[in-house]
């Protein structure tokens, strides 16, 4: 007789297949010519060509049509505005993204009042119930602990430098990336700004579990225009 073949292994969580590696953030902002569904995938498709672990992927359509065409897990958010609390801001943005796909959800964190009156607690048990996980975008240490205490599987820096009464900096913001590895158990992620392979390490050695990188790999009108304003007419 056969015998029954072996029960399957375990396959990792998304927070602990990450650890200590590169997620790119596929996005381009309203009116940018690469803000095409199928070129958004051709951009994610080129990150897992490149040893990417993961993809950050905006607005549920392009998250279905990203999992459909890269075998990474697919971290989905869904920008709704451009101020207050725009990156997946309520329960149902939440869910759309994990009927579409996504691994995790990447929301926002902050202190701030969320536009539909619900609580980054109840959109973590909302997702958890859906079987997917969260990724917690703050700006500060506080927003941090507290979303680990809300039951974030992984907290990044997303939106450091981009709220009222976080300072605009050109640097990836690494005190925080250290500050919040030494404050909580639950992995942090480095992100915002980060322009370079040696940030990115640096990043690692400040305490980061992994590190997202969108603008200096898959912006190119912002690195044209870089290169443009730097030449003299
Ligand atoms: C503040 C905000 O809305 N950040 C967004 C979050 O998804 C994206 O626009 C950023 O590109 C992403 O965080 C990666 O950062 P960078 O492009 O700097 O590598």
């Amino acid at each position: 007789m056969t015998p029954p073949p072996p029960p399957p292994l375990p396959q990792p969580r998304p927070a602990d297949a990450l650890g200590g590696r590169l997620i790119v953030s596929c996005q381009a902002p309203p009116g940018d010519p690469m803000r095409h569904t199928g070129t958004l995938v051709r951009m994610a498709m080129a990150a897992e060509a490149g040893g990417a672990a993961a993809v950050r992927v905006n607005d549920p359509e392009v998250v279905a049509a990203t999992v459909a065409a890269v075998g990474l897990p697919v971290i989905g958010l869904w920008k709704d505005g451009d101020t207050g609390v725009y990156i997946t801001p309520g329960v149902r943005h939440a869910l759309a993204l994990v009927e579409a796909g996504a691994a995790v959800v990447a929301a926002d964190a902050t202190a701030r009042p969320r536009p539909d009156g619900s609580t980054f607690a109840e959109l973590v048990a909302a997702v958890h119930a859906a079987g997917a996980q969260v990724m917690a975008d703050v700006s500060t240490l506080a927003e941090g602990r507290e979303a680990a205490a809300r039951g974030a599987d992984l907290v990044s820096t997303t939106l450091s430098g981009y709220v009222p009464g976080s300072p605009r900096q050109t640097a990836p913001d690494l005190a925080l990336v250290a500050e919040l590895a030494a404050a909580i158990d639950v992995p942090v992620v480095a992100e915002g700004r980060i322009a370079t392979p040696a940030q990115a390490a640096e990043a690692l050695a400040a305490g980061a579990a992994s590190v997202v990188v969108g603008t200096a790999i898959t912006a190119p009108t912002a690195l044209t225009r870089l290169f443009a304003e730097a030449l003299p007419r």
